[in-house]
């Protein structure tokens, strides 16, 4: 088996850049391994408008490291007074190539989402008509429902009736974490895409809850029992054009992450693509990480596939950094549980 590995270089399709001196830190971590990602509009204020939207746009442009190349595909939040025009408007000029829906209180700064799904109808049907996507943060709120099981309830009370209620519209399954929300996308068409972030490939809820509380392990959604992790690999490493990377790669510092209350999020951006070389290899599917990582992607969003090419090269085992400083205090960084022995050609 050969040692390296060429691929097209990849994009990430859900991306949390933050903003101010977060924003300068984290960005090199992704700019060095990334060609674009699709950024999501959660700061706060939420990026509402295509105003709003250009100028976080140019201040991502202005904190990339000189030289680098990285474009921010921008994104809308979603509200239930979110202007159909404003919205066709900034998908016509090229500015925005998705937007986000939030349930409101699902989670990080999703208060000014949707609760009233009859408010944004117009915007979703302007949307289907002019072929935009929407991103969803999949999980119902109701505090009924059982956190383990809010993705699962989200496809039959929200997701379905929605799109069933909007023919043609696309939608993009963010961060999906259940066999319930593989299979609902292997039986949809090419109007359904669902991105798979890298940690949900690597742990399960025990990790986060079992011989100690991990707070680093926890995310939104939280991950699930390993049954449903092995149908997130099994989805991740078949090469169906639906599934595609997406890493929501999420800083928080570590004084938000260590609280009694701590912040949901895991900073994957740094170490992404050696721990998917590691898995697809694993799982004898490194053939199929570009499909994953650099062509599923662009497929679904109808945009070209990057001109650059990515190398990464097997050697001795290696620990990626711990954490990554950011104005506001260090950042940890993901810790896979196993040590990387692919490293990318930087
Ligand atoms: N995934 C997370 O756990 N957190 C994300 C929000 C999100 O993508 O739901 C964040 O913005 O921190
Ligand atoms: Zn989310
Ligand atoms: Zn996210």
């Amino acid at each position: 088996m050969s040692d390296t590995l060429t691929i097209t270089r990849p994009d990430d399709w859900h991306l949390h850049l933050r903003d101010g001196a977060m924003l300068k830190a984290v960005l090199p971590e992704t700019a060095r391994h990334f060609a674009r990602a699709i950024v999501m509009p959660n700061l706060v204020p939420p990026v509402v408008t295509a105003a709003q939207a250009a100028a976080y746009r140019d201040r991502i442009r202005a904190a990339l490291p000189d030289g680098a190349v990285f474009e921010p595909l921008m994104t809308l939040y979603l509200t239930e007074t979110t202007d159909p025009a404003d919205v066709a408007a900034a998908h016509a000029s090229g500015l925005v190539k998705a937007v986000k829906l939030y349930p409101a209180g699902a989670t990080t700064n999703s208060a000014s989402g949707v609760k009233d799904f009859d408010k944004v109808r117009g915007v979703l049907e302007k949307m289907a008509e002019i072929g935009l996507p929407l991103c969803t943060h999949g999980e119902v709120v109701d505090s009924a429902v059982d956190i383990f099981d809010r993705e699962a309830v989200f496809i039959d009370r929200v997701l379905e009736p929605l799109r069933r209620a909007t023919p043609g519209l696309r939608v993009v399954m963010e961060h999906i974490t259940t066999a319930n929300a593989v299979d609902y996308a292997r039986a949809q068409g090419s109007d359904l895409g669902a991105t798979i972030t890298t940690h949900h490939l690597i742990i399960n809820r025990n990790h986060i809850l079992a011989g100690g509380i991990r707070p680093h392990y926890y995310c939104l959604p939280v991950a699930k029992r390993e049954e449903h992790r092995l149908a997130l690999r099994a989805a991740a490493t078949s090469g169906d054009p639906r599934f595609f990377l997406g890493t929501d790669s999420a800083p928080h510092t570590d004084a938000n992450k260590l609280l009694p209350c701590g912040c949901a999020g895991c900073f994957t951006a740094t170490n992404t693509m050696a721990i998917l070389a590691h898995v697809f290899e694993e799982e004898g599917a490194l053939d199929r990480l570009e499909s994953f990582a650099s062509r599923n992607g662009p497929t679904f969003y109808g945009l070209p596939v990057n001109a650059g090419t990515l190398t990464l090269r097997k050697g001795a085992p290696y620990a990626a950094p711990a954490h990554i400083e950011s104005g506001d205090g260090p950042v940890t960084v993901f810790d896979p549980g196993f040590a990387l022995t692919w490293q990318v050609d930087d």
